[in-house]
């Protein structure tokens, strides 16, 4: 069983006793829900650094990145550093986040924020909501087509736009539909966790023109960026960099000028 299936494993056992401990309609019942989003496909457009600073205290890939920096310090950080926007990862058991980072990033800043999580069920998105996302992450390898459908039209009537997630080409050409915002390619080989940006620079032709693209995962370098641009990226998704530094924001913000030409 590759790293992907075991977290869709243990994320169904979750949602189910969830749902049996909170049903979908109490979620609406959120404040939140009523929040008009703030979008992060117009942020990235708008060019700014077009960085997505994740909070992430670890990874499969790496148990120990931060266990120390308050959510609060790090998002205040990464919005007064210059990122466009943040990704909150909420999985508790693989990633050490949760929804309450989420809700704490939402009441500390106003920039956009993704709920980076393995969405495999409506409800997610409903939580997502609750807890002042402006973006969810669909992932192409766990999801079936008609859920991608779905799923993206359950985020729009909600206000939340979507980031698909691909990995290679044959994701990419069975997974993108129309209604997609932005489409985020990660450089991380799950099955080896080795990255390559090559990956992104590969794929980034074949995503549509319109839509706004990402790339994901093992960027650490600002001279990146500006290879990635070349090949049509406006969005750079950045975590362990940033978060194994002992203050996430300084290291983002002295990345962000370290980028200016
Ligand atoms: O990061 C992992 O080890 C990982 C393993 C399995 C599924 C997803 C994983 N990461 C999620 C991400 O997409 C990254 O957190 C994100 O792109 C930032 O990457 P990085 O800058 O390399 O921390």
């Amino acid at each position: 069983m590759d790293i992907l299936q075991k977290i869709v494993q243990q994320k169904s056992r979750e949602i189910a006793l969830k749902k049996s401990l909170v049903p979908p309609r109490y979620l609406e019942h959120s404040p939140l829900f009523e929040r008009q989003g703030n979008s992060l496909s117009q942020a990235l457009q708008k060019s700014g650094s077009g960085i997505i600073a994740e909070f992430k205290r670890r990874s499969p890939s790496r148990p120990k990145i931060n266990q120390h920096s308050p959510v609060q310090e790090v998002a205040a950080g990464y919005e007064s550093a210059g990122a466009c926007g943040m990704s909150v990862l909420t999985d508790v058991h693989f990633f050490g986040g949760s929804l309450e980072d989420l809700l704490i990033a939402r009441s500390t800043t106003r920039f956009p924020l993704l709920r980076k999580e393995f969405i495999i069920d409506e409800y997610q998105i409903l939580e997502a909501k609750a807890h002042g996302a402006d973006v969810i992450l669909l992932i192409a390898a766990i999801l079936e087509t008609r859920q991608i459908k779905d799923f993206t039209e359950l985020a729009g009537s909600l206000g939340l736009e979507i980031l698909l997630e691909v990995h290679d080409e044959a994701e990419l050409k069975r997974a993108f539909i129309p209604g997609i915002q932005m489409v985020g390619v990660n450089n991380r080989n799950l099955k080896t966790f080795e990255v390559s940006l090559e990956t992104s620079k590969r794929i980034a032709p074949l995503i549509p023109e319109a839509v706004i693209k990402v790339s994901e995962s093992g960027i650490s370098r600002p001279e990146a960026i500006k290879d990635l641009r070349k090949a049509g990226f406006r969005g750079f998704l950045i975590g362990e960099h940033f978060m194994a530094a002992d203050e996430p924001g300084i290291k983002a913000m002295e990345f962000i000028k370290a980028m200016e030409p």
